[in-house]
């Protein structure tokens, strides 16, 4: 296998056409076989086979910098650089990232995840290339799909009027996780198929045959009066208008072609655009035939194509898009925005049920949110659903755009906590950090899936900012069968009634309280058992009545402890003049938390119910002879 023989990229520069075209199908049969076992982006992997073993072999990285936007496209590029023995341990803890690690190798140059910072981060390294006099390229390798986020446009805007070295190849699939949308995925779909420019190329081609023995000087000319027409006519214009040189488009998938035109470009100064045409799950039929579903697959069955999923009660992201159907076929001015993730937030259903009410707005967070009020300011009540992590993109747009007009926006806050195998990048532990201190905002988050529909059902009714936050899992199983109803704003909900403790929890964490005091039960300790609910509006009342009970106070949240919901507690109790109280909160330490399965996770951070029962037993007064 000439993949075992890969340990640094230069390898790949010594293999002929005929070896890398091997080597290609070695890399797809060995992607298909390692993400069957442990999840991962394969369709965009299949994808950028050939794309990345071209760059390998006319680049030279590290000193040419490569950037993979958003990065779970970087597997080939692993694989290449020396990493394909570490594949059994993608996405585990202390395992390979599905992303670009810097700790994990010089190759790569640059830590990605959200999508879209690939041009700026290229840019940066060009111009400090140039400071330093260094004559290294800057490669940004970013899809279609990122190239709608504004941070790409912004980006481009700057570069094209800088003479720096950098590179960006467009990785067009007409992908993004689902098909890709928006004015510039339709003029990359016109650029690949526009019938001006092959009927053009066509008729020249036809008329260059007809002429009898032409000397390959000619032909030379006549190639570059092809490809000056097809700048007239078609071309990359509007990159070429913001100041690149634009290569394409071309077949990312002939490695011949690829590798020529990458050379073109190593010698071209100036910003340069290379248009690049692959297919998302190339090679694996049941990946080129459902693309969203293996952008970011769990395990499969290699032979169906069929995911691996224990039988599980309905994802809080389902019961979320089960629920937002059901109240917009009595609430018609219900909508619904995602920014290019309809599956991955359950929208799927509404946008087939209203698509009249229905916005994807390609990878645009910050552009979702002022969308969302715009459209309350037309009388409707906007719903945007997105992963908490992403919506780190929106803050100013909530805070500014929503918040401060006091517009009514429901923002169903997506994959809240620990996310697993994705890692820092997505991890969704910072939204109350930066959300709960703006004025007008309601911030809540359901124990189980069950209140999880309540609250959306409430929210609608608040006609103002409100979150609804949930995390990436199955929920509890319990009966979801009652009639939608209001929560009264503000409210804990008492779980069990004690003396010894009071410990409130937030969403999941509620389990981990119950298995914690019934642990403590078992040692003569009665604890109060509270469902937080509510993290903006405080319950004060009931916050009150525990200070007075005189128990120690503990607070369990899957989020940043800085700024989370204990902080917000503590402010209270200090706002309130309540002194000497022992309280003591358990969440995300200050410290990024790596990738690997949730429990493991928070195992590592003292986020289990044995861990808290022993640490809190101190902070308890000696009841029984077994303490
Ligand atoms: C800011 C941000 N929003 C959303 C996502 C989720 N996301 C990951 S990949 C992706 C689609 C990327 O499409 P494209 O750039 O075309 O790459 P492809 O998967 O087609 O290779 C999206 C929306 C993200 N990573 N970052
Ligand atoms: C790469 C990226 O950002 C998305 O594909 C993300 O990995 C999806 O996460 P979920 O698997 O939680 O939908
Ligand atoms: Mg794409």
């Amino acid at each position: 296998m000439l993949l075992q023989t890969i340990n640094h990229p230069t390898t790949v520069k010594e293999f002929n056409l005929e070896q890398k075209i091997q080597l290609a199908n070695e890399i797809r049969t060995f992607l298909i076989e390692e993400v069957s076992k442990t999840g991962g982006h394969l369709g965009p992997n299949l994808g950028v086979v050939e794309l990345t073993i071209a760059l390998h072999s006319v680049f030279n990285s590290p000193e040419d910098k490569m950037i993979w936007d958003v990065g779970h496209q970087s597997y080939v590029h692993k694989i290449l650089t020396g990493r394909w023995k570490q594949f059994s341990t993608l996405r585990c803890y202390k395992g390979l990232s599905g992303f670009p690690k810097c700790k994990e190798s010089e190759h790569d140059v640059f830590e990605t995840g959200h999508s879209s910072t690939s041009i700026s981060a290229a840019l940066g390294m060009a111009y400090a290339a140039k400071l330093n006099n260094e004559s290294n390229h800057s490669i940004a390798i970013i899809g279609d799909g990122a190239m709608t986020g504004g941070i790409a446009l912004e980006a481009l805007n700057h570069a094209g009027q800088s003479d720096v070295n950098l590179i960006v190849i467009l990785n067009d699939n007409e992908m993004s996780i689902a098909q890709n949308v928006g004015a510039l995925s339709n003029y990359l779909t016109r650029m690949r198929t526009d019938p001006n420019y092959s009927r053009v190329k066509d008729d020249i081609e036809f008329i260059l045959k007809k002429i009898p023995a032409i000397g390959s000087k000619m032909l030379k000319t006549a190639e570059r009066i092809k490809d000056s027409l097809k700048y007239l006519f078609v071309s990359g214009m509007l990159f070429e208008e913001l100041g690149f040189t634009y290569l394409g488009p071309i077949d990312g998938h002939n490695l011949e072609d690829l590798e020529s035109t990458l050379q073109q470009a190593k010698r071209k100064k100036g910003p340069l655009l290379v248009h690049v045409i692959t297919k998302k799950g190339k090679g694996y039929p049941p990946a080129e035939k459902n693309p969203d579903l293996f952008h970011g697959i769990g395990k499969f069955d290699i032979e169906t194509g069929q995911s691996i999923k224990k039988q599980a009660p309905p994802s809080y992201t389902k019961v979320f898009g089960d629920t937002i159907v059901a109240i917009a076929a009595d609430e018609q001015k219900i909508a619904c925005i995602t920014a290019a993730m309809p599956t991955g937030t359950g929208l799927t259903d509404f946008s087939k049920k209203y698509p009249e009410r229905f916005f994807d707005v390609g990878i645009a967070e910050q552009h979702a949110v002022t969308l969302a009020a715009g459209l309350a300011k037309g009388g409707f009540i906007p719903v945007f659903a997105v992963y908490s992590t992403f919506l780190q993109r929106g803050y100013d747009q909530v805070l500014h755009d929503v918040c401060l007009q006091n517009i009514p926006v429901i923002f169903a806050v997506d994959r809240a906590g620990l996310v697993g195998q994705d890692g820092e990048t997505h991890h969704g532990v910072f939204d109350l950090a930066y959300l709960r201190h703006i004025p007008n905002i309601t911030i809540m988050m359901p124990k189980d899936e069950n209140e999880l529909r309540h609250m959306l059902y409430t929210a609608v009714q608040l006609k103002g900012p409100v979150v609804v936050r949930y995390p990436r899992l199955n929920g509890n199983g319990v009966d979801m069968s009652e009639e939608l109803a209001c929560l009264p704003i503000g409210r804990m909900e008492y779980i069990n009634r004690g003396q010894d403790l009071s410990i409130i929890a937030l969403g999941p964490m509620l389990s981990i309280a119950q298995d914690v005091a019934s642990r403590l039960e078992t040692r003569d300790f009665t604890v109060n058992i509270l469902n937080a609910r509510f993290v903006k509006p405080l319950d004060e009342e009931t916050l009150d009545a525990l200070a007075n009970l005189g128990a120690p106070i503990i607070i369990i949240e899957e989020h940043v402890l800085q700024g989370g919901l204990g902080s917000a507690i503590l402010e209270y109790y200090e706002q309130a003049g309540r002194r000497n109280l022992k309280i003591k909160r358990y969440g995300i330490p200050d410290k990024f938390i790596e990738h690997g399965d949730r429990l493991e996770l928070l195992s590592q951070i003292g986020l289990t119910a044995e861990q808290i029962t022993e640490e809190i037993s101190q902070f308890l007064p000696l009841k029984t002879q077994h303490v």
